[in-house]
């Protein structure tokens, strides 16, 4: 069968080092002065999912969960490698693309031109979204109003009804209430009857073998297993069971020597940096010289 979903070999490298003055000495001298701290989130996750498989991603805090599925939902972009989807990806993950100052309304119809639908596809589909939301009588309020279970009933309502073919959910329905996360529920089995193609982020095995047919687990930004899902779901579940039987001290230094695991990893990683060309070292110059000129205004020399 032909994949939906190719994933190969993607990493995804975040840059520890966010102290302003080193961002801006390295910007101001065009990369020469560096002080990454390179950091592996994902390394060398490899997998193809096809039409109608449900997959859940499991592991711990941390493991890379939400990383992986901001880049199935093509919210971000892979370090290295390459991600292939067949189709339009949605993300469900509260705040996922949503604005947090603009209105209930105003994300509907700015998320569904975002998901390429016209306006009167969007017109159509208005009043279902908002009634299944539950969201009537706040949807002219600016959504840094609402709790994250509005949000999320939001964010989840404008997915279901873009027609994605890909549906990601990032634990939206744990923090909805129970009414909501049943009728959440009935409509992902609709998205199954109908073989699309959907991913579960979650840190429990039991919903993802109750939900999925496969499963990949993270640890640690790296793919430990990936396949079928009772086998996978249970070999997590094994794992937590261990874990969760240390004691708080033994969990602590189990994690700081995974983190430092990965983090000794991540050594070996050089962000890459553009060689200087005529154009750079010139704007880099220019930015330089912009910059002296207004400290020494600033100090009043000038
Ligand atoms: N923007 C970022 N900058 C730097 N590090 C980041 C960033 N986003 C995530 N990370 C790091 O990447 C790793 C993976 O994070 P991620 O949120 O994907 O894990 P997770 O499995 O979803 O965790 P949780 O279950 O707690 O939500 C973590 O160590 C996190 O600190």
């Amino acid at each position: 069968m032909t994949y939906k979903v190719k994933v190969e070999n993607v990493s995804k490298v975040y840059d520890l080092n966010r102290k302003r003055k080193d961002r801006l000495l390295s910007l101001l001298s065009f990369g020469l002065y560096s002080k990454e701290r390179p950091y592996y989130a994902l390394r060398n996750i490899s997998f193809e999912v096809e039409e109608g498989d449900s997959v859940g991603i499991v592991g711990l805090n941390g493991s890379g969960k939400t990383t992986l599925s901001d880049l199935l939902g093509e919210v971000t972009q892979p370090t290295t490698g390459n991600i292939t989807i067949r189709g339009k990806s949605s993300l469900i993950a509260i705040n996922a693309g949503l604005n947090q100052e603009l209105t209930g309304e105003e994300n509907i119809r700015m998320k569904c031109l975002m998901y390429g639908m016209s306006e009167a596809e969007i017109d159509e589909k208005f009043d279902q979204i908002v009634e299944f939301s539950e969201l009537e009588e706040f949807i002219d309020q600016p959504i840094k109003t609402y709790s994250s279970g509005m949000k999320s009933r939001l964010g989840f309502a404008i997915s279901a009804h873009s027609d994605p073919d890909v549906l990601i959910v990032d634990e939206a329905l744990s923090v909805g209430d129970d009414t909501f996360a049943s009728k959440s529920g009935e409509m992902i089995k609709e998205f199954q009857a109908k073989g699309k193609t959907i991913f579960f982020v979650s840190h429990s095995a039991k919903q993802v073998g109750k939900m999925c047919n496969k499963a990949i687990w993270l640890h640690y930004g790296e793919m430990v297993k990936f396949g079928a899902c009772v086998p996978v779901a249970n070999e997590y579940a094994r794992f937590v069971d261990k874990y969760v039987a240390m004691t708080k001290m033994e969990q602590m230094n189990y994690k700081k020597e995974m983190l430092q695991k990965q983090k000794d990893r991540s050594k070996d990683y050089t962000i890459e940096k553009e060689k200087p060309n005529v154009l750079n070292v010139v704007t880099g110059l220019g930015l330089t010289g912009a910059f002296i000129v207004a400290m020494l205004f600033q100090l009043n020399v000038i």
